[in-house]
């Protein structure tokens, strides 16, 4: 949408808004020119091999970063003329990096309630009831609730994942940002991620949300839409069907994929050369 100006404004209905934008730094691009729109219900999923831009992508989703080039929106607001704070407090967001940040001896109900008083920059010795209730909920939605107590060191990995999604749930963000929630987890701690996650992506107070991971198995059923990127552009984005494609997958990971599809959860694995068994007999 443009005025008679020539000035872009944007949809309410968008959160994130990006036409053409690109990220660059020391004379590389590392993302872009990508043009992508989040609407207020759409769950997505950002697929594509190492290196191929997804965090990049993320970190300008989260107002983290600065588009080099390209118009931006998030929430409504223009990136670059809103205050980055103004933006921050709205968004929720998980990332290896913020894991790796939390002292092993945080108690885990004090980071999720903490992450509001965090995005508000205030500080608080101890906690009202109504906080500790709230993080409570939101660990209970990631099947958490029994690990308030415990110190963040003491987590497994999955627990971990988990509690970080509770944390950024906590300021009832209107853009959920997860980047790779499930690396690094094993089958049980995957699939009990992927289950918590489905449900969010069925609840229709849930924020949107943005999943970035390398594994179309990590799909939790309920997501909408996807985009797949490779050396920095799209290969595709849309519709979740449309979308996520043996050639699609080809394409991006540069090789043949085969693709099944089995309740409702996608799975991926390399495709067998055709005919490979019948030339070795012969
Ligand atoms: N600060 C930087 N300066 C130069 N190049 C960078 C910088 N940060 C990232 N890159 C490069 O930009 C490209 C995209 O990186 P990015 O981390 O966004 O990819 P990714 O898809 O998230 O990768 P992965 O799946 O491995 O996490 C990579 O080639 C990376 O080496």
């Amino acid at each position: 949408m443009r005025h008679d100006r020539g000035v872009r404004e944007t949809d309410p209905d968008l959160l994130i808004d990006f036409e053409d934008v690109a990220l660059r730094r020391g004379g590389n691009t590392l993302v872009g020119p990508i043009s992508w729109k989040v609407e207020l219900d759409e769950r997505w999923v950002i697929l594509g091999p190492n290196g191929a831009g997804k965090t990049s992508l993320m970190r300008m989703a989260a107002a983290e970063t600065h588009p080099s080039s390209g118009s931006a929106f998030l929430l409504g607001e223009p990136v670059g003329r809103t205050e980055v704070r103004e933006l921050t407090t709205r968004i929720g967001v998980t990332s290896a990096l913020l894991g790796e940040r939390i002292p092993e001896r945080e108690i885990v109900s004090d980071l999720v309630i903490s992450a509001g008083y965090a995005v508000l920059g205030r500080w608080k010795e101890t906690y009202d009831d109504v906080d500790r209730d709230q993080a409570l909920e939101m660990l209970e939605s990631m099947g958490a609730e029994h690990l308030a107590d415990r110190t963040f060191g003491t987590l497994s990995e999955g627990e971990r994942k988990r509690v970080l999604v509770a944390r950024a749930l906590m300021i009832n963000p209107e853009l959920l940002l997860l980047d790779e929630p499930a690396a690094g987890l094993d089958l049980g701690g995957r699939e009990e991620l992927v289950a918590r996650l489905a449900v969010l992506a069925a609840d229709p107070d849930a924020p949107a949300t943005v999943l970035v991971t390398h594994h179309v198995e990590e799909i939790p059923i309920g997501f909408t839409h996807a985009m797949l990127l490779k050396e920095g552009l799209v290969v595709a984005q849309g519709l979740i069907e449309d979308v996520i494609t043996a050639e699609n997958l080809s394409s991006a990971f540069s090789q043949s994929i085969a693709l099944d599809k089995a309740d409702g959860r996608f799975f991926a694995r390399r495709a067998r050369a055709a005919g490979g068994h019948r030339r070795r007999a012969e």
